[in-house]
């Protein structure tokens, strides 16, 4: 949104003021409901609710695509009530948005435990009958999801996974409880407030030049390759994350880092991805595979990465039994940085 708006912003500025203006007035509204629980049950009221069962979302099926359907508060009570439970469960919900209208979103997971209520999980089955959709693995869906349902439900998952981790305060072993958005936990017995938390991961696009480097994982799906990943360790900087990751996965010391765009990635737990394009010293391309974290890299010239980028079904299997080479999906954005690389030359400003 705001790189949305600082383009717009030299292009055409009463526009963008519109729009900066509408950005201003949702995030204070977001603002009040994550601060006041009253404002937030009120909100509740005339929000939408997109609901999971285990961490997977509700989704429906429209041709090729998914979409994520929402339901209002009084639509959710009526549910409830029909398998036996009472509306006291829709305070397990989280706030995860809102419109322009200042219509708030919340996601629910009926299949999750609660330590806070009576309530005992619903059946995915008949829940699943009576709302005509299916609760889906997220990991496979998001990809036929549009990007503002993908982007929302991944959200949506990342807090709902970590309030079901987080019931209980790490000193004291009493339980925590949420506030009605789901912004932060306190503990009961000693007021320590808990936050949700991301954990960062640098996502680096290695180049000598002319070529990029790119690897895969033994668990990958077969044929696809990515761009190096890794988590930070504590105390290191984003440039030392870089080069540590590439020196330890491929063996290969890097030069110079641009810092491309970030993303929040909900696999396994939380993640913010921080990408970067790098290079490495001229004529220091000799890959050494850490056999530990990486089943493959190499070096893949512009035109094999151009015409993977465009491979629209990369699950099938040539004749001769291989699997063809292809990249991650748009929604990722290890497929941005790698877009980028093929698009146009990165200016490298930040030596490491
Ligand atoms: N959105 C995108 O485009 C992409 C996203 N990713 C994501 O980036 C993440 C990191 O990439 P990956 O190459 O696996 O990372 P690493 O190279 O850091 O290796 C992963 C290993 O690091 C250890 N580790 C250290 N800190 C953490 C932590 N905070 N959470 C979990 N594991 C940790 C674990 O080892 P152990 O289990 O031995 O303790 C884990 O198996 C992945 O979760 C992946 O989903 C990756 C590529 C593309
Ligand atoms: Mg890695």
């Amino acid at each position: 949104m705001s790189l949305y708006c600082g383009i717009a912003c030299r292009r055409k500025s009463f526009w963008c003021y519109r729009q900066l203006s509408t950005y201003v007035t949702k995030t204070r509204y977001l603002f009040e409901l994550k601060e006041d629980d009253d404002a937030c049950k009120k909100a509740q009221q005339t929000g939408a609710f997109y609901l999971f069962h285990n961490l997977a979302p509700l989704l429906q099926k429209s041709g090729h695509q998914y979409l994520a359907p929402q339901h209002s508060l009084f639509e959710l009570e009526r549910l409830l009530g029909k398998f036996g439970q009472d509306s006291q469960r829709i305070e397990d919900s989280v706030l995860i948005g809102c419109s322009e209208q200042q219509e708030a979103w919340f996601a629910l997971d009926l299949g999750l435990n609660s330590s806070s209520s009576i309530n005992a999980s619903l059946q995915k089955p008949e829940v699943e009958k009576e709302l005509t959709g299916s609760f889906t693995e997220l990991r496979k869906a998001l990809y036929q999801l549009n990007v503002k349902d993908a982007s929302l439900l991944s959200t949506a998952q990342a807090l709902l996974r970590w309030h079901d981790t987080h019931q209980f305060c790490s000193r004291s072993g009493q339980p925590t409880k949420k506030n009605m958005a789901g912004s932060k936990r306190v503990c009961s017995s000693n007021q320590i407030i808990y936050y949700p938390q991301m954990a960062p991961v640098v996502i680096t696009l290695v180049s000598d030049g002319t070529r990029c480097l790119l690897a895969r994982q033994s668990f990958f799906p077969k044929g696809m390759y990515s761009a190096l990943a890794g988590f930070c360790d504590i105390g290191e900087s984003l440039e030392e994350t870089v080069r540590r990751e590439v020196a330890e996965e491929v063996g290969l010391e890097v030069e110079r880092l641009h810092y491309s765009a970030s993303q929040h990635w909900p696999f396994p737990n939380s993640s913010l991805m921080i990408a970067c394009h790098a290079t490495v010293k001229p004529g220091q391309t000799e890959i050494r595979l850490n056999l530990r974290e990486l089943e493959a890299a190499a070096w893949f010239r512009h035109d094999e990465v151009a015409i993977a980028l465009r491979r629209n079904n990369p699950y099938t299997q040539q004749q001769n039994g291989a699997f063809p080479f292809w990249l991650p999906p748009k929604f990722a954005i290890a497929h941005q940085l790698i877009k980028e690389w093929v698009e146009k030359p990165i200016r490298f400003t930040l030596p490491v």
